[in-house]
């Protein structure tokens, strides 16, 4: 666990320029689990994390590691148990990405081979071909240096791990990969990991606990993701939490046990006629592996069912999916039927949102407190 017990730091402190950065932040980032520090620009989200690893020394309070106070330990010491990732990679241009990545463990002391060898399963680890290993880091996407970078962090195996903005500079669809892949490992490894962003829709998909942090680098609200939506405790959170905060409260709800609808179904390549003889105006197509395909308009079909005809915009539910997904996918259906699939893909029937809905009020009946 990291804990940081009453932490300030001004800048320029008794200057008349002094800026505090961080005003007496008291936290703690249990072990194992992600800590996201989230809050507008200039809050102090980097000075904090800094602080950790001793970049940045407090003017006053204290931060410990599994109760041991940072600042009494060897810097050095202290550095090899962190990981440090950065937005950029910041990765060195001039060695390899293997190289890049078994640099912290050569600096230990692991002779070259063994470096090498565990350079490479972590590159396979954080989901990049091995044949990129050569690369030098130019010859990189934005969103391979990042993995490098993330790779690196890990080469020591140290059980903290520091990461400042490390998916921020790659385009969103890159940067949902890498969030993905990011929880992936993480619930291998188990890291105890403070995590930077300014986006609050990371700091809520990433984070086990969420620290919201104002200008002036006041701790604002410590909360899961779930509660930071359900409960914020003012109008600065609540405006930075931002809109549909109810809906997408939903997504960490557990969709129900709710009775599914049969539907009939077509697939790829059938003809218009037997479509229509369905007799609904929309008919759910299925691929090969029973997975459904989309949704198509049954008067749409001249020929047969062609992937062109499909609607696109529908999307699929798992049965161990959030409420939300359930939700989404009845109010995004072109036919007002949710497509629910089980946990391989495939379909298992369809609900309609005016079932959902009786289904988030009696949770929210079962969870009110009652006045005292
Ligand atoms: N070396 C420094 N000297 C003086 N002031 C500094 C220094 N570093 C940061 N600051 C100030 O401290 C405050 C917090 O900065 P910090 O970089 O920690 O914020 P941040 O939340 O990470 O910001 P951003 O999201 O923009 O990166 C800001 O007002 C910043 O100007």
């Amino acid at each position: 666990m990291i804990r940081f017990e009453r932490v300030t730091k001004t800048y320029g402190a008794g200057t008349a320029g002094a800026t505090t950065a961080v005003d007496d932040l008291t936290l703690e980032a249990p072990t194992g689990r992600i800590t996201v520090l989230v809050g507008p620009s200039g809050c102090g989200k980097t000075t904090t994390l800094r602080m950790v690893n001793r970049m940045i020394t407090p003017t006053s309070g204290t931060i410990t590691i599994d109760g041991r106070d940072t600042a009494a330990l060897d810097v050095a010491e202290l550095r090899r148990n962190i990981g440090y990732v950065i937005q950029h990679a910041g990765l060195f241009p001039h060695r390899t990405v293997v190289d890049n990545v078994a640099t912290v463990p050569r600096l230990l002391g692991v002779d070259r081979r063994t470096a090498r060898a565990r350079a490479m399963e972590l590159i396979e680890r954080v989901g990049l071909d091995p044949s990129l290993a050569r690369r030098y880091p130019a010859q990189l996407s934005g969103g391979q240096q990042q993995r490098v970078g993330v790779a690196r962090a890990l080469a020591a195996d140290p059980p903290v791990m520091l990461m400042d903005e490390p998916f921020s500079a790659v385009d969103p669809v890159v940067r949902e990969q890498l969030q993905n892949e990011f929880l992936r490992l993480q619930s291998d490894l188990g890291k105890t990991i403070l995590f930077v962003t300014h986006d609050i829709d990371e700091a809520i998909k990433l984070g086990d606990q969420v620290a919201v942090l104002r200008v002036g680098g006041v701790l604002a609200q410590l909360d899961t993701p779930a509660r930071l939506l359900a409960d914020p405790v003012d109008d600065f959170v609540a405006e930075f939490v931002g809109r549909d905060r109810g809906y997408r409260a939903l997504a960490f709800e557990d969709a129900p046990e709710l009775a599914l609808t049969t539907e009939p179904t077509t697939r790829l390549g059938a003809p218009g006629d037997e479509v229509r003889a369905i007799g609904q105006p929309w008919v759910l197509a299925l691929g090969a592996d029973g997975d459904p395909v989309g949704w198509v308009r049954a008067d749409a079909v001249t020929t047969t069912v062609d992937a062109t005809l499909l609607h696109r915009g529908g999307t699929v539910a798992r049965s161990d999916g959030s409420l939300r997904a359930l939700l989404d996918a009845a109010l995004s259906s072109p036919s007002g039927r949710g497509v629910v699939a089980d946990r391989d893909g495939r379909f298992l029937g369809t609900i309609l949102a005016s079932q959902v809905v009786p289904a988030i009020e009696a949770r929210r009946e079962h969870k009110e407190v009652p006045a005292s």
